[in-house]
C-alpha cells in the first residue's frame, strides 16, 4: 500500500484536482490517500487556511465575516461545479457556516474553523473520485483514530493513534483522509502546526507501514537551495531523514519538518514528487545514501529568529548559571534553538514570533533580577543559515570554505555552531545580509567554477 498526500498547491483548482485524480487510480497501491486544503492558483492567491484564519479572527472579534465566509464558499462552489459535483456543496456550505458559530472559546474556535479547509476538500475529492466510477470513502479522522495532544494549533500525536490507524491498511476502495487536524481525547479538534497535511500523512504511512509515502507538490524536486530564491539549484535524488530535518527546519518548507519522525520510525522511504509532472522520479527521503563528491547537500535560511544576549564579568566561574537562563526561559514558556556560550557571555536564540514585546520586557526582567547580568540585549531580525550533509563529518576544512564563502561578500557572521553530529553548521547573520549569504554559500558549496581557483 502506499500512503499519498496531496499539498495545497495540487488542489488549489479543478484542473488541478483532476490531475491529483489521475495520478491516484493510475496506480492500484495508492490507496489511502490524504489531501491539503485548496492551495495558491497563483503568487499572489491566498490559501483557502488564510482565508478560513481571517474568517475565525474576525468571528473573535466580533466583527462581521460574511462576505469572507461567502469567498470561501464560492472557491469550493467554482471546483465542485468545474467538476461536475455541484450537489456536494450543500454538505460543504452548511459545515463552514456551522463551524462559524462562536460557541467555544477562541484557541478551540479557531482549529475547528481552519481544519474546515482540509475536511471539506476531502469530501469534495471524495464526491469526484465517485462520479468517475471510482470506489471511494471519506475517512473521518476521529473515527479512523487520529488521536492528538490537546495543544491547539501545535498538536502532536498519541502513540495510541498508530495501533488504531493501523486497520485502515484493510481499507476498502480509495481512503480519502483530511490532512492537517484530528482530535484531542475529549473530542475536540486540533490542528497540527502550519504545513502539517505533511505530518498526517507521514502518521499514517508509519501506521499502515506503507511501501512508500508519496508526498506530491509542485516540484520537480528537493533542491538544494530555496528554488524561489536562487534559480535552477541542483536537484536532489536522494537525502536521509536526518538531513531533510535540519533542512526543513531552516526553511525548506516543501516539507514539514515534524513529518521526519514518524516515518523515520517505522522506516518507511519518502517520495517527493511533482504532480504536474508525475513521471519525474522525485527526491527519495531514506535512512542511509550513497555519499557523492560533495560533503554539503543543502544550504536553507530562516529569518525569522531572535537573539538575547547576556553578558556577566566572570559568568565561567559562577556554578549554575547556564541551569538558571534555562530555567527562566522555560518559567517564561519559551522554546529556545540554540545556545552558544563565551567565558562571560551566553546568547540564546529563539523564534521571534514567541517574543512578543510584553514577552520581551518581561524576560528581561527575570534574567535582570535573578541573574544580576551586567548587560542584556536582545537582537530581532535575525536570519540563521544552515549548511547541512552527512559528509561533513569526514571532510576537513567545511567550515573554513564556509567562512571564507561568507567573508568575499562582507557578511558578518553573528553566531556559528556546529552540533556534535556534525550535521550540520549555523550561521546566524542579519537579516539584510540573509539572502546574499545564501547565494555566497550555496555558490561555493554547488557551483562548478572554472579557470584556477
Ligand atoms: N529546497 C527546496 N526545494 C524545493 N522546494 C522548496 C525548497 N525550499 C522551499 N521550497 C518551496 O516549497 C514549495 C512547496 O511547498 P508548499 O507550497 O507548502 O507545497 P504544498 O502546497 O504542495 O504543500 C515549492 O513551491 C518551493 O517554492
Ligand atoms: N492547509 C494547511 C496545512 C497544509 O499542510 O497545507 P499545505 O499542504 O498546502 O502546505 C496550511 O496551509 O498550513
Amino acid at each position: 500500500m502506499k500512503v499519498c498526500k496531496f499539498g495545497g498547491t495540487s488542489l488549489a483548482d479543478a484542473n488541478q484536482i483532476r490531475k491529483v485524480c489521475n495520478i491516484i487510480v493510475s496506480d492500484s497501491e495508492r490507496r489511502l490517500v490524504v489531501v491539503s486544503a485548496p492551495g495558491k492558483r497563483f503568487d499572489s492567491d491566498i490559501k483557502v487556511t488564510d482565508m478560513l484564519i481571517k474568517c475565525a479572527k474576525l468571528a473573535i472579534a466580533e466583527n462581521n465575516y460574511n462576505s469572507n465566509l461567502d469567498e470561501v464558499i464560492s472557491r469550493y462552489a467554482q471546483i465542485a461545479d468545474d467538476l461536475g459535483v455541484p450537489d456536494i456543496m450543500n454538505e460543504i456550505s452548511a459545515d463552514f457556516t456551522k463551524r462559524l458559530i462562536k460557541d467555544t472559546d477562541n484557541v478551540k474556535f479557531m482549529d475547528r474553523v481552519i481544519s474546515a479547509g482540509e475536511d471539506n476538500c476531502a469530501k469534495l475529492v471524495t464526491a469526484y473520485l465517485k462520479s468517475i466510477g471510482y470506489d471511494s470513502n471519506y475517512i473521518h479522522p476521529g473515527q479512523a483514530g487520529m488521536l492528538l495532544s490537546a495543544d491547539f494549533s501545535n498538536t502532536v500525536v498519541l502513540d495510541q493513534s498508530y495501533e488504531k490507524l493501523a486497520k485502515l491498511k484493510n481499507i476498502k476502495g480509495i481512503g480519502v483522509f483530511p490532512g492537517f487536524f484530528g482530535y484531542s481525547l475529549k473530542g475536540d479538534i486540533v490542528t497540527f502546526p502550519r504545513g502539517g497535511s505533511d505530518i498526517t500523512g507521514a502518521i499514517l504511512a508509519a501506521s499502515v507501514k506503507a511501501e512508500v509515502y508519496e508526498n506530491f507538490t509542485d516540484v520537480d524536486y528537493v533542491y538544494s537551495v530555496n528554488p524561489k530564491i536562487i534559480k535552477n539549484p541542483k536537484p536532489i535524488t536522494e537525502i536521509t531523514y536526518r538531513e531533510m530535518r535540519e533542512l526543513s527546519y531552516a526553511g525548506f518548507n516543501v516539507y514539514q519538518e515534524d513529518a521526519l519522525l514518524p516515518v523515520y520510525k517505522a522506516g518507511v522511504p519518502v517520495n517527493i514528487k511533482n504532480v504536474n509532472n508525475p513521471t519525474c522520479p522525485g527526491t527519495m527521503i531514506v535512512k542511509n545514501r550513497v555519499h557523492t563528491n560533495s560533503p554539503v547537500i543543502g544550504v536553507a535560511s530562516d529569518d525569522k529568529f531572535c537573539c538575547i544576549a547576556i553578558n556577566k564579568y566572570l559568568m565561567n566561574r559562577e556554578v549554575g548559571f547556564g541551569r538558571r537562563v534555562l530555567g527562566i526561559i522555560e518559567d517564561e514558556g519559551l522554546n529556545f534553538e540554540h545556545m552558544p556560550t563565551g567565558i562571560d557571555d551566553i546568547s540564546v536564540i529563539l523564534r521571534e514570533s514567541q517574543l512578543s514585546d510584553d514577552a520581551k520586557d518581561r524576560l528581561i526582567e527575570h534574567i535582570t533580577t535573578e541573574l544580576r547580568a551586567d548587560s542584556i540585549n536582545v537582537e530581532k531580525n535575525l536570519c540563521l543559515i544552515m549548511v547541512v550533509g552527512e559528509g561533513m563529518s569526514h571532510n576537513v576544512g567545511i567550515a573554513a570554505r564556509a567562512t571564507k564563502a561568507l567573508a568575499s561578500v562582507k557578511v558578518n557572521i553573528q553566531m556559528f555552531t556546529q552540533g556534535s553530529s556534525e550535521v550540520s553548521m549555523v550561521f546566524a547573520t542579519s537579516k539584510a545580509d540573509c539572502e546574499k549569504a545564501l547565494k555566497a554559500l550555496y555558490e561555493e558549496f554547488f557551483e562548478v567554477r572554472l579557470g584556477n581557483d
